[in-house]
């Protein structure tokens, strides 16, 4: 799936925002964005960085789905996009995923308890597109 996403001018940039703070649901994204610059990253300090547009290159995501089949080696990485006060934006982003039946099964070498993430053990979920989320995933204690 590929969302073209347009983003005018604001007049009160600090006040609104492009897209609110999310992650991607899926396994990877590979995402266009023009010169403009307006796409965010959550860091692990909760500080927000902007991710500089470099010309012909794209950026790309981590999802929800790959973090959840790795179980957590991989995270899915919180992002935003801002707006510019002036000038309008435009991304694209090109979204992958496994089929919408497929069930996502963590390599059992990964299943393993690690004292230093203190991550839950991803068991198994079903994939139910465009609903799939950290919160749907099946977690078990070890
Ligand atoms: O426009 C951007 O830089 C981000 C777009 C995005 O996060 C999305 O479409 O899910
Ligand atoms: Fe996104």
């Amino acid at each position: 799936m590929i969302r073209v996403n347009r983003f005018p001018p604001c007049p009160l940039p600090e006040k609104c925002l492009g897209l609110g703070s999310h992650s991607d649901p899926h396994a990877l994204t590979i995402l266009l964005q023009d010169h403009v610059g307006g796409l965010q990253v959550l860091k692990t300090d909760h500080q927000w960085v902007g991710i500089r547009p470099i010309p012909n290159s794209f950026v790309i995501n981590i999802g929800d789905t790959l973090e959840a089949w790795t179980n957590g080696r991989l995270k899915s990485v919180v992002h935003r996009a801002v707006v510019n006060k002036e000038k309008q934006r435009l991304s694209a982003a090109y979204f992958l995923s496994p089929s919408s039946s497929a069930i996502i099964d963590c390599p059992p070498q990964l299943m393993v308890m690690e004292s230093w993430t203190q991550a839950p053990i991803q068991e198994s979920i079903s994939l139910s597109f465009g609903k799939i989320s950290r919160r749907n995933f099946w977690f078990k204690r070890g």
